[in-house]
């Protein structure tokens, strides 16, 4: 090898050191048409937007109001229980949201040219560093193996310390969701939920793994921020949270949930972009 590619092989791998990348096969691609939109910061601890505390207080309020609308526990043994509230529905889901925290977002054709879906706010507002969508998905480990579900899977995402959320709902990555938070209950109570599987997530905020990347035309409004779920979370509102970990002897560890917060006022009929990259210097 000459000394001019030993050089350069130096500097890429120094490059790609410095990136927390957060979709793989998307930064490979995608990394020298976006360097203008990467996201800085000097310290992994400074990639927090908003306090922890300000996105507990947002999911307490919501999923609080989720359950008063239900009606019910969702208990584990679904067949098998009887409700001590008539199941009278009286909002659908999307209705709880803009009231509790006065905006919706949904899922729908990217605004974006061969970009599939996006998720849009379609009713109200949502102020700069507010809680908008939650990113659902399987919690792996660093040392936890991935491989299967990770083969042509744009949903894996990587948090700042490794771990990794595999926000698929198709395929394995399904099969493998279902099965974990079917088997992770706490006595009657589900601790997870599998609905974002679905059309319609019985957690609207739960749809954060459509949310497309940034390009230099269209700026990022919203940044992931990792949240491990406080051991004071109560029980019976866990039910609401779309994350489970892989490996059940992560039980003793705090849940790691991700949320998307948002970088400046938004708009309904805005559709949120996220940043794939963030280099840690
Ligand atoms: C986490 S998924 C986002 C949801 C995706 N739009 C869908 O419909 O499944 C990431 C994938 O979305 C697509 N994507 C994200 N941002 C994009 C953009 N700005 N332009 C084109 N495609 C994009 C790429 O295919 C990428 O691998």
């Amino acid at each position: 090898m000459t000394g001019r590619m030993r050089t350069a092989l130096r500097r890429f791998r120094e490059k790609w050191r410095s990136y927390r990348h957060r979709f793989v096969p998307w930064v490979v691609f995608n990394l020298s048409k976006n360097e203008k939109t990467l996201r800085r910061v000097t310290e992994p601890s400074e990639d927090k937007v908003i306090p922890d505390e300000q996105v507990s207080q947002s999911l307490l309020g919501l999923f609080r109001a989720l359950l008063r609308n239900s009606g019910e526990l969702l208990l584990g043994a679904h067949a098998n229980f009887t409700p001590r509230f008539p199941l009278h529905q009286e909002q659908d889901e999307g209705d709880v949201l803009f009231q509790t925290l006065g905006f919706c977002i949904e899922r729908r054709p990217s605004s974006l040219a061969f970009a599939g879906t996006g998720v849009f706010v379609t009713r109200g507002f949502v102020p700069k560093g507010a809680t908008v969508a939650m990113y659902p998905g399987t919690i792996y480990q660093p040392y936890e193996p991935i491989l299967l579900q990770s083969i042509r899977n744009p949903f894996v995402f990587r948090c700042i310390d490794g771990v990794l959320v595999d926000g698929n709902d198709r395929g394995i990555s399904r099969m493998v969701f279902r099965s974990c938070s079917g088997r992770d209950r706490l006595g009657p109570y589900l601790t997870s939920d599998a609905s974002w599987l679905t059309d319609s997530p019985l957690n609207p905020l739960a749809v954060g793994q459509y949310v497309n990347n940034c390009s230099n035309e269209r700026p990022a409004n919203v940044c992931y921020q990792e949240y491990d779920v406080p051991d004071s979370f109560p029980l019976e509102l866990r039910q609401y949270l779309p994350n489970v970990n892989y490996s059940q002897h992560c039980t003793q560890r705090p849940l790691r949930c991700v949320v998307l917060v948002s970088l400046r006022d938004i708009r309904a009929g805005e559709e949120l972009f996220s940043n794939y990259y963030t280099i840690v210097r």
